[in-house]
């Protein structure tokens, strides 16, 4: 086999003289040097082509090709999982693989568009083709089945898809206000407990349908039964506490939101038969103190959502309300998670910045915050699903301590 010697390096964008604007260093140590030297080489379409054709190299460049191309077409790939949730393909297939002919004429569109919605389904895996020409639910489909919680993320996904048409734009400052933070009125408003219930229902909804990615992944990482009352703070409809209250039967639970969401929280349970073992309890954390009395705090999605003056000042309040050695636990989606770091540092740093307040943050960030406000014992404890939820517990200082 003869190998074609590599084509010399490119005259890149390299100096200072080339971006005055950037006043560019030199690279230090011979680290730096490499990877500048790799990454001229990189840039340079020529050497692309010989790595193509060199057979060591190739699949190495196709993997790199393959990840680039799925960031310039992400998007449409996204809509296409849309497409497939509005038209309720997923559950159409559940029961076995169907002709399309059928599928076009109950979903109501033309054979030859929902072929092409079809062949794009096959190709990214939610849907497969199997004997005789009929669709059948692909092994990224299948788990999607009835699955309320994404549905509910795609769906409420139109409002950032706007606002990221300009993402320049949207790093710069919109102009006006993004779609998504119209999602989140408590964003926004100066007194976020006075929000009215028809502008908390929408935002609470799509909550409640998503806590299940979250729920049993916190319980399986941590034993809520060692406790005596739970609080949730910023516990939306009580979603989260109602996966507690199936685990842990003989805890007690307390809910603290906004007075309109704790008015949907409290209904809830009275629907669940909790009323008895479940109280809900209206207010802001920004203006009022969270009650005593719980030797343990939950926040749910929740710091993530402020910023770090309103995090210094909820994480200073619920050190307050705990007991000398009661527990705090976070639990949320954090940045540089190891295997996660697109869905913490992509998604939710853009996700939060059109929402318009908050960041995510990494564990050594959170365990920082956690410490100024007084906890010890700050731990993170591993969840099956990174992903999906990380999870930090922090102890008030004293003797109680529960573990
Ligand atoms: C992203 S949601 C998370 C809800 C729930 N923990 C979950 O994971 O499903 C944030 C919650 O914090 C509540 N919240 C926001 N600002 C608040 C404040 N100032 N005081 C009390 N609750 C607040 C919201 O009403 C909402 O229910």
């Amino acid at each position: 086999m003869q190998l074609a010697s590599p084509p010399a390096p490119p005259a890149g964008p390299d100096s200072a003289a080339d971006r005055p604007d950037l006043a560019l260093g030199q690279p230090q140590g011979w680290r730096e040097r490499l990877a500048a030297w790799r990454d001229r080489r990189m840039a340079d379409p020529a050497f692309r082509t010989w790595v193509l054709r060199t057979p060591l190299l190739r699949r190495v460049a196709q993997r790199r090709a393959r990840q680039t191309f799925d960031l310039v077409a992400g998007f449409v790939y996204s809509q296409v999982l849309r497409a497939c949730m509005e038209l309720e393909l997923f559950e159409r297939l559940a029961g076995g693989p169907v002709q399309p002919a059928a599928l076009a004429r109950a979903v109501g569109l033309d054979e030859a568009a929902l072929d092409r919605l079809l062949a794009a389904g096959v190709a990214l895996k939610l849907l497969r083709w199997r004997a005789g020409g009929r669709i059948a639910l692909g092994p990224l489909g299948a788990p999607l089945v009835g699955h309320t919680a994404i549905a509910a993320l795609v769906e409420h996904h139109h409002a950032l898809y706007a606002d990221l048409a300009d993402p320049v734009g949207l790093l710069r400052g919109p102009a006006g206000r993004p779609a998504t933070s119209r999602q989140w009125p408590y964003t926004v408003h100066a007194r976020p407990d006075s929000l009215a219930a028809e502008q908390v229902a929408t935002y609470s909804g799509i909550m409640s349908a998503s806590q299940p990615l979250i729920a049993q992944l916190v319980l399986d990482a941590y034993p809520v039964q060692r406790h005596r009352l739970m609080m949730d703070v910023g516990g939306g409809e009580g979603a989260f506490l109602r996966a507690v209250a199936r685990q842990a039967p003989g805890l007690r639970l307390r809910l603290f939101d906004l007075p309109a969401v704790a008015d949907r929280a409290r209904q809830r349970f009275a629907e669940h038969g909790l009323a008895g073992r479940a109280e809900a309890v209206g207010g802001s954390f920004l203006s009022d103190s969270l009650p005593g009395g719980a030797d343990l705090i939950s926040l749910v999605r929740v710091v993530h959502d402020h910023d770090d003056a309103t995090v210094r000042h909820l994480l200073r309040a619920a050190h307050a309300a705990l007991p000398p050695g009661g527990t705090l636990l976070i639990a949320e989606p954090m940045s540089e998670t190891p295997g996660a770091e697109a869905m913490g540092d992509a998604y939710f740093g853009l996700y939060l910045l059109a929402m318009g307040q908050g960041r995510p943050r990494s564990p050594a960030t959170l365990r920082a915050l956690l410490a100024e406000a007084g906890f010890v014992q700050i731990r993170q404890l591993a969840t099956h699903l990174p992903l999906q939820t990380g999870l930090m517990v922090a102890r008030v200082p004293g003797h109680e301590a529960a573990a």
